[in-house]
């Protein structure tokens, strides 16, 4: 199944995101018949509908939270992208009880409102902060995996296919350290960097919808989909933007924030070692065992020992021009160049 023969109706939950919006394009470029958008934000939807100007976009007000107002918006629909979610690591760990209320429950809802309807496939979108998480954004997207992956192992012979994706930052997103390095360089303030050393997997929006469209095209019920995406420090990503603006470079190393990981963990040893290998991507299958527990205490996995964790500190390491070569196609980094009349190399 490719995008191109999506079926009729395909709803994206958190549709007027960035993710959702980028989602919400490609599926009109492949001919889907009707996109619905569902979110809770009334004005950024009508924002929407004005730029975009398309009557196959439906827009549907509701919340994940509400099951009713996803019942009625899944209705007749052949395939969910469910990218509605709390995302803030600050406020997640203020407010955790808000994180598994949207990101546990109303994935929950989600699940069992496409069951309901008889919607063929839900993907599903993680991020690597659910791999041994220690803040409650990760902890609770790690809980909307395991609920997608306890749909597919409690569900057999469902109509709806549930799978997830899992990927780390994506570069320039909203309130994220791009944007916010290109402004203080604008400023002519010093750049704040956590910590030189640290890592972060790089992505562009675009790469994400790849990875969805790929989980979409390969699902098989409750799998995982994780990009071998490449990483880099944020010293050199400070040092990246630093060249692209020609920008005077002092750094202010401010140290790690609240919350926050040394590197990121994209795939566990442990998934690993079940995981098919695609080259870009790796497919982790749902562990289908059943709850037997003279298996769980008596029969290891030799498998799980040859393998280690897949992280943005052993990811292939972009080195400074490689970065700049990234940053330098993203559409928001020309735009910024354009103004300051300063051609990428
Ligand atoms: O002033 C800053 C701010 C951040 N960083 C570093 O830049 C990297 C990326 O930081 P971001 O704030 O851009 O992204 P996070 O990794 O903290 O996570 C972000 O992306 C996540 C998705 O993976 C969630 O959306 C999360 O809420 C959001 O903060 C981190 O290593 C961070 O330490 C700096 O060096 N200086």
């Amino acid at each position: 199944m490719t995008l191109a023969s999506v079926g009729r109706r395909v709803l994206v939950t958190g549709g007027t995101g960035s993710f959702g919006q980028a989602m919400i394009r490609r599926l009109l470029d492949a001919e889907v018949d009707e996109i619905r958008v569902f979110s809770r934000d009334e004005a950024k939807q009508d924002a929407m509908r004005r730029q975009l100007g398309s009557d196959r976009v439906r827009y549907y007000v509701g919340d994940v939270r509400d099951f009713d107002s996803l019942v009625t918006a899944t209705r007749g629909v052949d395939h969910i992208f469910h990218a509605a979610a709390l995302k803030q690591v600050p406020s997640c760990e203020f407010f955790p009880l808000e994180a598994v209320r949207t990101n546990v429950l109303g994935s929950a809802n989600v699940i069992e409102a496409a069951e309901r309807n008889g919607v063929r496939s839900v993907v599903v979108l993680s991020t690597d902060k659910a791999v041994h998480p220690i803040n409650a954004m990760g902890m609770s997207k790690a809980m909307m995996e395991k609920v997608a992956q306890a749909h597919a192992r409690n569900s057999a012979g469902s109509e709806t296919t549930v799978c997830c994706v899992r990927y780390g930052n994506v570069m320039y997103s909203r309130g994220s350290v791009i944007p916010l390095f290109v402004e203080q360089l604008k400023t002519g303030r010093p750049l704040t960097v956590t910590d030189p050393g640290m890592t972060r997997f790089l992505m562009s929006l675009s790469e994400a919808v790849d990875l969805v469209e790929h989980a979409f095209t390969h699902a098989r019920p409750g799998d995982v989909f994780i990009r071998r995406a490449p990483a880099c420090t944020m010293g050199d990503l400070a040092e990246a933007v630093c060249q692209l603006f020609g920008g005077p470079s002092k750094i202010d190393v401010i140290g790690v924030r609240h919350g926050e990981k040394r590197h990121e963990t994209l795939a566990s040893r442990e998934e690993l070692s079940q995981a098919d290998d695609f080259g870009d991507f790796f497919r982790v299958p749902v562990d289908a065992r059943d709850l037997n527990y003279a298996l769980y205490v008596s029969e290891g996995d030799r498998e799980v020992i040859a393998h280690q964790d897949f992280t943005s500190a052993n990811a292939r390491r972009l080195a400074v021009p490689e970065v700049v070569r990234l940053l330098a196609g993203l559409p928001e980094i020309r735009a910024e160049l354009a103004l300051r009349d300063v051609v990428p190399a």
